[in-house]
């Protein structure tokens, strides 16, 4: 599968279908799916959903494997602060906030924009924080086998702001680590430089 298929011709397959479904909701909440401003909503928000799940058509190993360079670096390397955008399988709704990713090279390098890239590719399904972190490190540390790799992700959650507990400030932190991280020294090492504004 090539690591960037055209969103054009993934709505070409389903798009439709997905669209027919939306107009079913929107009637069945009591809406009137003909009055002007809902006329091409149905298609508007199955382009949406289709945009927010694109990341089942994307390999996120090969966008890795498109960018990497042989280079002797052995120290941390940490792209922070990644803007994410997901969907919590439970309820469909928003989980947004920021992924910091650090690991150390064994040889190869990436190329920096692959890191935010391949938040996206794993963001943009249906998922629990704790997986999405857990596959963003399974894919760094099986692609690029570095010495080391962490993941921390800060997210919100609409469905615990919008609806059922209704909290507006709490933030819910996931990480993981391997390798080298998993030594105390480093891993701190790597969480002070996440919460300084100099790394
Ligand atoms: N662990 C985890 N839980 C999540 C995530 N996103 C949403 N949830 C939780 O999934 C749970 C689903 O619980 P249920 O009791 O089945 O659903 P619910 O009745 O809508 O629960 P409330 O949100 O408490 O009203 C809720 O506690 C959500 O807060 C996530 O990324 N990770
Ligand atoms: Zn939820």
């Amino acid at each position: 599968m090539a690591p960037y298929q055209s969103l054009e011709e993934y709505n070409l397959e389903i798009t439709d279908e997905v669209r027919d479904r939306y107009a079913s909701i929107i009637d069945e909440i009591g809406e009137d799916t003909t009055r002007e401003g809902l006329l091409k909503t149905p298609e508007r928000a199955a382009k949406a959903m289709l945009f927010l799940t694109q990341g089942y058509k994307q390999n996120a190993a090969e966008i890795l494997k498109s960018a990497m360079f042989k280079e002797s670096y052995n120290e941390m390397v940490i792209v922070k602060d990644i803007e994410l955008y997901s969907l919590c399988e439970h309820h469909i709704l928003p989980f947004f906030g920021k992924a910091h990713i650090a690991y150390i090279p064994n040889g190869h390098i990436v190329g920096l924009s692959k890191l935010p890239r391949i938040v996206d590719v794993f963001a943009r399904r249906l998922q629990v924080q704790e997986r999405l972190t857990k596959q963003i490190l399974d894919c760094i540390n099986d692609t690029l086998r570095p010495q080391g790799v962490a993941v921390v992700i800060e997210a919100s959650h609409m469905c615990m702001m919008m609806r059922g507990v209704q909290k507006q400030n709490s933030v819910t932190t996931t990480s993981g680590f391997r390798g080298t991280f998993e030594k105390e020294e480093t891993r701190n090492e790597f969480l002070k430089l996440i919460s300084s504004d100099l790394s």
